[in-house]
């Protein structure tokens, strides 16, 4: 997949499906934690409600009063005229109503003979009618400590727990099962029974857990608070998903540009790098008797060619340790190679910036050179005709290679502007005459075809060994021979091939 549909296509709306998800589930977190936060703040209104009429409560069990005479009675009346939620107050007797404040609310038969109802919620609690499971109004609450029963107003409660944004309850809790003892308009009863209710929270007192404040938002309420942020969210997550495609690009543009990829290869990943193997043969016999080692590049975007990854290791400066790179890897090939103990050569390009006179002691210390020349082959080097420059120390360089065993060749020669008293002083080798000067030979009347037998006598007279590049026919083969070149390569003979595919070529050759 190219890298630009990859982050428009996958990266792009994958970083705004995220985001956006993110976005909603931050809006889901907010409408949630004010809804607990509301049940939270409603079951302390609660618990500072129930506590007051706890507060009366003892301080009625503090009447000195004869129970039920009048003062006592006048007593009980004052209570209930001073508090705004107190319905009634009454004097049990175990289930019986000895007497009341007076509003005899609590005079009615019957209320009282279900015990279980007064012992069920350790007489905290008292409703006056049957109990019903939470889905079922009940109208009246009431709590009792000693002998007095405060019997209070619902509407109380509801006032409490009333709010704009939420429907909410308060829940009498049993040990197994649960009833409302205040709520509003909604049944919420799932909010008590299920974990996790949008916009819905519980909140209980804890010691003990008798009663708990049930809030679920109501649903317009709920989509007022978590639209604008998640309009705001999708605008984000659009433009996070933009910025995120941008940098996407930018890492890919790194990564698949050719200056990223040979970078890579160099500093990580050396096995990007291989080489191939072109025969050089001995154009009278057809006898093999070196070949030129060429680097390829292969990673998991694609091949490159050298004609676009060796400038890039100019580039960067990394021209030896590119060169090192190769020797070591041809030579570790070669050297597994079986050829049959004859004579032979391999044959390196070295770049020009590396012959300088101040590289001289990085080659000396080469250990990949150093393996080369320790091999049962020759080592050559081939520079190209057009770098050759006395100016740079190249000569002094070239003469400490030679010391060390190695070979030179001139490389692509015909290119530049050698003249033979260079090529005398240079002490090279052999000479590779340019493959643009073996394309034009077999035209007798061209001007190549003329200057090829002058580049010859002029090898000759410098006495280099002569090799034409870029043989691709017979008849090219036959005339370089015929104007007295003695080495070819090219495709006639062979392409560059894998050190296995050049063990059978010289073993056939
Ligand atoms: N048309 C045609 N081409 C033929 C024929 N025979 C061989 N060739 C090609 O000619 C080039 C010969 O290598 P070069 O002149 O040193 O030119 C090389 C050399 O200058 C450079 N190069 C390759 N490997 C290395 C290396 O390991 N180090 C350095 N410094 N340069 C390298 O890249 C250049 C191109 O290498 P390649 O693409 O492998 O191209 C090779 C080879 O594949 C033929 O019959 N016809």
């Amino acid at each position: 997949m190219k890298p630009n549909i990859l982050t428009t296509w996958v990266i792009a709306p994958l970083l705004f499906v995220i985001f956006f998800v993110v976005f909603i589930l931050i809006a889901v977190f907010d409408v949630q934690r004010d809804a607990e936060k509301t049940a939270e703040q409603m079951m302390h209104q609660t618990g500072e409600y129930l506590l007051s009429t706890m507060m009366v409560l003892q301080k009625l069990n503090t009447i000195a009063d004869a129970p039920c005479s009048d003062s006592f009675i006048e007593r009980l009346r004052v209570e209930v005229f001073k508090s705004d939620s107190v319905r009634d107050i009454a004097y049990v007797d175990g289930n019986r109503v000895l007497c009341s404040a007076g509003s005899g609310f609590l005079k009615s038969d019957g209320l009282l003979d279900k015990e279980d109802l007064i012992g069920a919620m350790e007489r905290k609690f008292w409703f006056n009618m049957q109990l019903m499971q939470a889905g079922v109004r009940v109208s009246v609450t009431a709590q009792q400590l000693g002998n007095y029963v405060i019997v209070e107003y619902p509407g109380h409660f509801q006032s409490t727990i009333a709010s704009s944004a939420y429907d909410s309850a308060v829940v009498a809790v049993f040990p197994d099962s649960s009833y409302y003892f205040a709520y509003g308009d909604k049944d919420i009863t799932r909010v008590l029974q299920r974990p996790f209710v949008l916009g819905g929270g519980v909140a209980c007192n804890d010691d003990p857990r008798t009663y708990c404040v049930a809030v679920e938002m109501h649903d317009a309420e709920m989509l007022a608070s978590v639209l604008p942020l998640l309009t705001l969210g999708l605008v984000l997550s659009f433009l996070l998903a933009l910025l995120g495609k941008s940098l996407a690009d930018q890492m890919l543009a790194k990564r698949y540009s050719l200056q990223g990829r040979v970078r890579r290869a160099l500093e990580k990943e050396p096995q990007n790098f291989y080489c191939v193997f072109q025969p050089i043969v001995e154009l009278s016999t057809g006898k093999t008797m070196g070949c030129e080692v060429l680097a390829r590049f292969q990673d998991d975007i694609g091949g490159l060619s050298p004609i676009d990854f060796i400038p890039v290791v100019q580039q960067m400066r990394q021209t030896w340790k590119f060169t090192e790179l190769i020797m070591a890897r041809a030579v570790e090939e070669l050297n597994r190679c079986d050829f049959q103990g004859r004579a032979f050569y391999a044959s390196f390009n070295v770049f020009p910036e590396d012959l300088s006179k101040d590289r001289a002691e990085i080659i000396s210390t080469s250990k990949p050179l150093a393996a080369a020349l320790n091999s049962p082959f020759d080592v050559v080097i081939e520079i190209l005709e057009t770098s050759i420059d006395y100016g740079s120390g190249m000569h002094e360089s070239l003469e400490f290679l030679r010391k060390m065993g190695v070979r030179i060749a001139i490389d692509d020669f015909g290119t530049g502007h050698s003249n033979l008293n260079m090529l005398i002083n240079f002490e090279a080798d052999l000479l590779k005459i340019d493959r643009s000067f073996v394309d034009g030979s077999e035209d007798p009347e061209s001007v190549r075809a003329k200057i090829l037998p002058i580049m010859v006598e002029i090898a000759d007279t410098a006495g280099l060994k002569k090799v034409a590049e870029g043989i691709e026919t017979q008849e090219q083969a036959d005339h370089v021979l015929k104007v007295g070149v003695e080495l070819g390569q090219g495709y006639f003979f062979s392409r560059p091939v894998s050190a296995e595919v050049l063990t059978n070529y010289v073993q056939n050759h």
